[in-house]
């Protein structure tokens, strides 16, 4: 069933979730972490209904961790093994670890030293980055003014990453902007970390098309001129871990996440009808498929629920790079994965539609892409 892709989001049809989910952007509250983390009383709108609150240690989850070093240096047997690998974690759960994955030991280490610098000045210095209405990147905290309860447990610093030609100082030039002239070496430092990741992607992109019997460079073309999204996570410590969640459960709406989680633990995935933990390995980057790479192979590969849950005892941080593919792509998946696994699945759509729709629409959970394809069927209907 071939959809033509639809341009814009219809501003007259609204998605199925309810309204007060979104706070009134007139009125925004604004929660200062630092005064956040010493509360006794929680606020109600950051405690969540019984169904979704965490549950005390949440068993391990065995994910497959993958040495991406024999293929990254071309060894056709190690490509072989690790799509095998890639394949078999995708198919099931959507996650799986990289190590020897080539990005500088160096640079992760300045990039977790910049979060720190910059989740430890006063609100107000933080503010000058404030995310703005409807938009994805910028600082955010607890998404206060967006969102009118379940808030997340933490603060989000967000900004774009493009692969293009002529972007060579896109990071740098925005923390110039927005945070001033001291910023140029954060901005470079993370300019560095998001050229890493974006390499790191095109190489698993690689491998994901061989386990799917797909060409070896379609993905990795697909998503050469990447636009896409760098996010900072910073959780403040909670005294009421029981009652709150970092981040709430959700698939991400992007294409694949390259996550760096520090060694304090708190992601976990539902698996089998049930949250398990993603134990922290400062060597390894916890890769998952999302939303978009899901559409992309058809249903092949599963974009699967995570959350962050938070402690009483220490500040937890993680880098998440969400690769999106550059604006005009469209998103469809190739022929091979039509023709031999059936029908397609989801319509045409391109990355900015969803980004919009999570954005200004939709607040990003378990069934934000089959909102989104009904959404744009009825629309076409
Ligand atoms: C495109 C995006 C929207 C979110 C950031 C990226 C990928 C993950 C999304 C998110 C983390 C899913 C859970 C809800 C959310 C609001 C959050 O907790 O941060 C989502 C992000 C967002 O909409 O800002
Ligand atoms: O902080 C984590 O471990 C997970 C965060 C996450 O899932 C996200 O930002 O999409
Ligand atoms: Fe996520």
């Amino acid at each position: 069933m071939a959809i033509d892709c639809i341009t814009n989001i219809p501003s007259n049809s609204k998605p199925h979730q309810p309204k007060e989910e979104y706070e009134d952007e007139q009125k925004p509250l604004v929660f200062d972490a630092s005064v956040l983390k010493h509360q006794t009383h929680i606020p109600k709108q950051f405690i969540w209904p019984d169904d979704e609150k965490p549950c005390a240690n949440a068993p391990e989850l065995q994910v497959p961790l993958i040495d991406l070093g024999g293929f990254l240096s071309g060894d056709p047997v190690a490509a072989k093994e690790a799509s095998r690998l890639v394949g078999e974690a995708c198919q099931k759960h959507g996650f799986f670890l990289v190590v020897n994955h080539g990005v500088d030991s160096t640079l992760l280490a300045d990039a977790h030293h910049y979060m720190d610098n910059f989740f430890e000045f006063p609100l107000c210095q933080k503010q000058k980055a404030q995310r703005k209405p409807g938009e994805h990147c910028g600082y955010a905290s607890s998404f206060t003014g967006r969102f009118s309860s379940k808030l997340p447990w933490k603060e989000t610093l967000s900004f774009r990453y493009s692969a293009g030609k002529n972007s060579s100082n896109i990071i740098q030039d925005y923390f110039l902007n927005t945070m001033g002239d001291e910023f140029k070496q954060f901005g470079r430092v993370y300019q560095d970390y998001c050229e890493a990741m974006s390499t790191l992607s095109l190489g698993i992109m690689e491998l994901l098309a061989i386990s799917l019997g797909v060409e070896r460079g379609h993905f990795r073309e697909f998503f050469e001129g990447n636009e896409s999204i760098m996010r900072l996570n910073y959780y403040p410590p909670c005294q009421k871990p029981d009652l709150t969640l970092g981040t709430g459960p959700h698939c991400d709406p992007t294409s694949l996440t390259i996550l760096h989680q520090d060694q304090v633990g708190g992601l976990q995935v539902f698996v089998d009808d049930e949250w398990r933990s993603i134990s922290p390995n400062f060597e390894a980057f916890v890769v998952n498929i999302g939303d978009t790479f899901m559409a992309l192979s058809n249903g092949r590969y599963k974009s699967c629920l995570h959350r962050a849950v938070v402690n009483s005892e220490t500040t937890r941080k993680s880098l998440a790079f969400f690769l999106c593919p550059e604006n005009e792509k469209v998103v469809t998946p190739p022929t091979e994965l039509v023709e031999n696994y059936g029908p397609r699945i989801y319509p045409d759509f391109t990355w900015p539609m969803l980004l919009e729709f999570t954005q200004k629409h939709y607040r990003a959970d378990m069934n934000t892409l089959q909102v989104f394809t009904n959404w744009l069927q009825q629309e076409n209907s």
